[in-house]
């Protein structure tokens, strides 16, 4: 297989829109960012943030406080205006007694670079501001085909690509959150199996706030040749984050992970991957690679890197995942 290359209009590094006149983002480093913490209480402890982390993702308390405070203060800012307008239409349209629906945050990146943690954080986060109690995380990884399907469409080796996704129940699970319909079931999808399980769902009920977490939220779809408009799964978002990093860092995360979880999760005799909890260090070491190089490499260069213009901020770290820049889209 080929390692497929960048497109020729996406550069690699943020630097190239920061140096455009043109640029849609106002940019700024952390320590600038970290300010607009304001007065905001650090509300998690070490050990919940501990326990919300990733496997081999060293996030801590202070990078929560440096990056992820600023974050949540201004996500519910857009909370509180949505939910404000939201007041101002009703009146102007003499509505009363209408469900508002849930404010939806996208988050995107490449495999391994730590959207499962920014998530689960900010969900934590956002859910102690008043405006917002109830928030729910879903992943997009319960949307992908079954294994079933992908080994009859010859797609095992595309899990994570745009066609290994059953996208129509997908746009349906999202039209049915922002129809504001309660008891909507999202797929569940085992990494331990590395299947989606069946029968298994998530049921999110009118929540405030809705994270919608996966590496394809911010794809388009290839329009159909009979001139049908076709929804993008963004449509749905009220706002959305791309997790960046340079291509060598995300592949060393990867392959750290990997070796580590030969450690853990791969040594359960249920885990897809257990027969390489056994082999040599130097076979596990050349599988990795292999994963990384032929598909998540190969997907973030075609399919998730060129979706990262589309981003209202985007969080760009460095080395030990800290957050190094952030770009915010002007309004
Ligand atoms: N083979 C695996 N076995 C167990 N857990 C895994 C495996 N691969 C990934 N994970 C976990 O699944 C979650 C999602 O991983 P991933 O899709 O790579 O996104 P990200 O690293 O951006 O959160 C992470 O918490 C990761 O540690
Ligand atoms: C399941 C994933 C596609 C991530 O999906 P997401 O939650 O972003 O929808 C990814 O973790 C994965 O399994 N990639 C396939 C190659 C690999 O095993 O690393």
């Amino acid at each position: 297989m080929t390692t497929a290359t960048r497109p020729a209009d996406v550069p690699e590094t943020l630097d190239h829109f920061q140096a455009n006149d043109y640029s849609p983002y106002h940019f700024y480093s952390s320590e600038e960012w970290a300010r607009f913490r304001a007065d905001t209480p650090l509300t998690l402890t070490a050990d919940e943030v501990h326990r919300l982390r990733s496997i081999d993702d060293p996030i801590d308390l202070e990078e929560v406080r440096r990056i992820y405070l600023s974050l949540s203060r201004l996500l519910s800012s857009h909370v509180e205006s949505s939910q404000l307008l939201f007041e101002q239409r009703n009146r102007f349209l003499s509505m009363s007694d209408v469900a508002k629906t849930p404010f939806v945050i996208g988050i995107a990146g490449s495999v391994a670079v730590g959207k499962s943690t920014t998530a689960r954080i900010l969900k934590e986060l956002l859910a102690r501001w008043p405006s917002s109690p109830k928030v729910d995380l879903i992943t997009t990884d319960g949307f992908l085909y079954p294994n079933s399907v992908l080994i009859r469409e010859n797609l095992l080796n595309r899990k994570g690509f745009p066609e290994s996704y059953d996208i129509g129940a997908l746009l349906r699970f999202l039209s049915a959150i922002k129809a504001g319909l309660p008891n909507v079931k999202a797929p569940c999808y085992s990494h331990l199996t590395y299947d989606v399980l069946p029968n298994e769902y998530k049921v999110i009920d009118r929540p405030d706030i809705l994270i919608f977490e996966g590496i394809n939220v911010l794809q388009s779809r290839d329009l159909p040749a009979d001139g049908k408009i076709v929804p993008m799964v963004s449509d749905f978002f009220d706002f959305s984050i791309y997790i960046d990093a340079d291509e060598t860092l995300i592949h060393r995360w990867y392959v750290h992970r990997f070796m580590k979880l030969r450690q853990t999760a791969f040594r359960d005799p249920n885990s897809y991957f257990h027969r390489y909890a056994t082999i040599s260090e130097q076979e596990a070491l050349d599988i990795a690679e292999d994963l990384w190089t032929n598909i998540n490499l190969k997907n973030l260069r075609e399919n998730i890197l060129p979706t990262r213009p589309r981003a209202d901020l985007i969080l760009q770290k460095g080395e030990n995942h800290l957050v190094e820049k952030v770009a915010l889209r002007k309004l």
